[in-house]
């Protein structure tokens, strides 16, 4: 039998929580035969509704969950204590008509405890995936309040984006999900974002002679892809919950998988200012992993055009850290 993996997830009783806890709980992202221990993080008066998610956690019988933790965020030590994964969703929510951004002043603080709490409690080789928005500027904060965990160990997620981005080159092309490779998100899970449909392939040829329609690409296919969270929450009163907790199955799964040749997946990550992004910013790039350690991939080109996105994605990420420097010990 397997040591169990601990794996901490804030906000556990909110949208995105409860989409996400029983498919870790049940198998599907450790495999069916890793036990997993959940500790479940939330704001004191939400205890009693994660009373409830817990109950229902026990009622699958799931037999790859080896136990729940509780705790609230006034005593996050107790709820990241021996965790070797962190997943930071608890935060609040954009409403229609706001940015991610707008978030800044309201999450961000969250941020500062948090990565306190991961450094003073979390397992050694603890890896910590930030949901809540804004999560590239939100890492920042936690990572910069936790010097003594490497800075390797920090994500923002950035799959959603991918996903997103690869659903409409397959659609458009006719071909399928699958079919579409190395479809890399650059910067910020913004609405600055770069989607490099330059560098993807559909069945393995340049996704730009596939589709053929350039200015679809650079137009509408960018533009629905960067406001497709917005989209969601006009359409459904609420933002993403599923879909996120699906990216953020995936974003792990990448981690821990070594990634197959050629390929590349997007994760936010410490710049090490690869392709001239400053060091230090949690910026999205392609990743390969070997299974547990990350290479942002080098020799992606980009023509003018793309570097203009690229720049523009990372001068906000800029401004967002100036924004929160109070917060940045
Ligand atoms: N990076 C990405 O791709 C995506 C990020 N998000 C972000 O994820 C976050 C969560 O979204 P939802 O689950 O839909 O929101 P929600 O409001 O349904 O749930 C958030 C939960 O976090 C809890 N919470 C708030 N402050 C907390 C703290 N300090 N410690 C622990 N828990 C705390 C709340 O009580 C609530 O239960 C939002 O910031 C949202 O914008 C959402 C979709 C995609
Ligand atoms: O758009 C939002 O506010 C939620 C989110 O990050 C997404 O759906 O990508």
């Amino acid at each position: 039998m397997k040591a169990p993996i601990r794996v901490a997830v804030t906000g556990a009783a909110g949208q995105i929580g409860y989409a996400l806890l029983f498919r870790i709980a049940s198998g599907q992202l450790f495999g069916k035969d890793q036990p997993v221990i959940l500790h479940l993080v939330e704001v004191p008066p939400v205890m009693g509704a994660l009373d409830g998610v817990e109950m229902e956690l026990d009622d699958c019988a799931f037999p790859t969950l080896a136990g729940v933790v509780k705790a609230d965020s006034d005593h996050l030590e107790d709820g990241f204590a021996d965790c070797n994964f962190v997943l930071c969703v608890g935060s609040v929510p954009r409403k229609a008509g706001m940015e991610r951004g707008d978030l800044i002043r309201i999450n961000g603080p969250i941020f500062t405890n948090t990565g306190k709490a991961i450094q003073a409690a979390a397992a050694k080789d603890v890896r910590i995936v930030v949901v809540g928005n804004p999560c590239n500027t939100n890492c920042l904060i936690a990572m910069a309040n936790a010097p003594d965990i490497p800075r390797d160990r920090w994500y923002a997620m950035m799959m959603l984006d991918e996903n997103r981005a690869v659903s409409q080159l397959a659609k458009k092309s006719g071909m399928t999900v699958a079919d579409v490779k190395n479809m890399t998100i650059w910067g910020n899970h913004s609405a600055t974002q770069y989607p490099d449909f330059y560098n993807a392939t559909i069945g393995g040829k340049p996704a730009a002679d596939v589709i053929g329609d350039e200015s679809w690409l650079q137009d509408t296919f960018i533009e629905t892809v960067q406001k497709r969270g917005a989209a969601v929450i006009q359409a459904r009163g609420a933002s993403s919950a599923a879909s996120a907790a699906n990216a953020c199955i995936d974003t792990v799964k990448n981690i821990i998988t070594p990634t197959p040749a050629g390929e590349s997946f997007s994760a936010a990550i410490c710049s090490d200012g690869s392709y001239g992004i400053d060091e230090g910013l949690i910026c999205s790039f392609p990743l390969t992993s070997d299974g547990s350690n990350w290479s942002i991939k080098q020799g992606v080109k980009q023509n003018e055009w793309a570097q203009a996105k690229v720049d523009a994605t990372v001068a906000e990420l800029k401004e967002e850290r100036d924004t929160v420097k109070d917060l940045l010990p």
